[in-house]
């Protein structure tokens, strides 16, 4: 679960007490999500959602993410909107820790992929990419291509304990993706997370009705969110790629922002550089979870599959691409 820090109904009144939104009807913690404390919360007026943002991110990152879900919001995209104090302050504190409340967003994330899902992600994906083009706030990625060596050098060990052989095997993918990261694609704002549970749908439609989460958002290459994306929802349960999922992707993303031939070649590498990231968050995340920690890390092997699957690809062909 993921409530780390607790509120008071007294502490929750006085907060909501400097917005105009209402008065507190009901307010309750929510259990999906590892990073930061999350809480519903109805007012008389509106739902919303309240999050206190815990150790994991840097507080002055925090008018970045605030001031892209704005701007995209601005843009039509439909993501969360901050929330402004009668102040104009959208970023404040709430027991001890930076918080912020935004509207609440309907819908569901799929709780199985099915292929209609990844054209309305394809869809959601360039309209974000085109929306942030003239964001005009920058935020390096902090988990790209320079900082997996560090990452994993501070596991120490531990890769060889969840699989023999794991390490060498990251050291040798680390020296490729050092050599081969393409460096002069598109670039521009990424949302870098965009996994199933942060992407919602009603129920039966291929329209995505909503993106959350942007707490991870970067500026780093276009074409590298579609690898994550691919890497996220293009594979089955048992871990085999499902070529139909990732054409659908790819088509339906292209229809909105075309991808030029340096964009669809480097797709096998990003693929690669994006299965390996995750690799490397989950093996640090497993590594230093203590025992009875509330929250359960992520499965490393996951992204040992997906990578191979990846390092055996010889042509973007294998991503149905071939065929736009
Ligand atoms: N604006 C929103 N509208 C509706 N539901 C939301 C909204 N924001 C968050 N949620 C709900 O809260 C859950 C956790 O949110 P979120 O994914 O942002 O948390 P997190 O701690 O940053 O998690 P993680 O990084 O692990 O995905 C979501 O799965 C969703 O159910
Ligand atoms: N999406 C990440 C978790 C943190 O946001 C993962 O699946 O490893």
């Amino acid at each position: 679960m993921a409530v780390y820090t607790d509120v008071s109904d007294e502490d929750i009144a006085r907060f909501v007490a400097e917005y105009d939104i209402g008065k507190v009807v009901s307010f309750k913690g929510i259990a999906e999500g590892v990073e930061n404390t999350n809480f519903l919360l109805h007012t008389d007026q509106a739902p919303f959602i309240l999050t206190l943002y815990e150790k994991r991110v840097n507080p002055d990152d925090l008018p970045f993410f605030l001031g892209l879900m704005d701007h995209l919001s601005s843009k039509g995209l439909n993501c969360p909107t901050p929330i402004h104090g009668t102040d104009g302050v959208a970023l404040r504190r709430l027991c001890g820790r930076p918080a912020a409340i935004t509207s609440f967003l309907q819908g569901m994330s799929p709780r199985r992929v099915l292929p209609h899902h990844c054209a309305g992600l394809g869809d959601a994906l360039a309209q974000f990419h085109l929306a942030g083009q003239d964001f005009d706030n920058y935020r390096a990625n902090a988990l790209s291509v320079k900082s997996w060596r560090p990452l994993f050098e501070s596991c120490g060990n531990g890769a060889d304990d969840i699989m023999p052989g794991l390490s060498a095997m990251i050291a040798a993918e680390l020296d490729y993706l050092e050599t081969n990261w393409p460096a002069k694609l598109p670039a521009g704002v990424i949302h870098a997370d965009l996994f199933t549970d942060n992407v919602f749908f009603f129920p039966g439609q291929e329209e995505v009705s909503g993106l959350i989460d942007f707490y991870f958002a970067c500026n780093d290459l276009l074409a590298y969110d579609i690898a994550i994306c691919m890497n996220a929802w293009c594979f089955e349960p048992d871990n085999s790629f499902n070529v139909t999922k990732a054409q659908n992707l790819l088509a339906h993303y292209t229809r909105t922002r075309p991808l030029g031939a340096d964009e669809i070649a480097a797709l096998p590498v990003l693929a690669r550089g994006s299965a390996l990231r995750f690799l490397l968050t989950r093996l640090y995340d497993w590594i230093n979870t203590p025992e009875g920690a509330l929250v359960t890390p992520k499965d490393p092997r996951e992204y040992i599959s997906k990578l191979r699957f990846h390092q055996k690809v010889t042509s973007p062909a294998a991503y149905g691409i071939g065929d736009l």
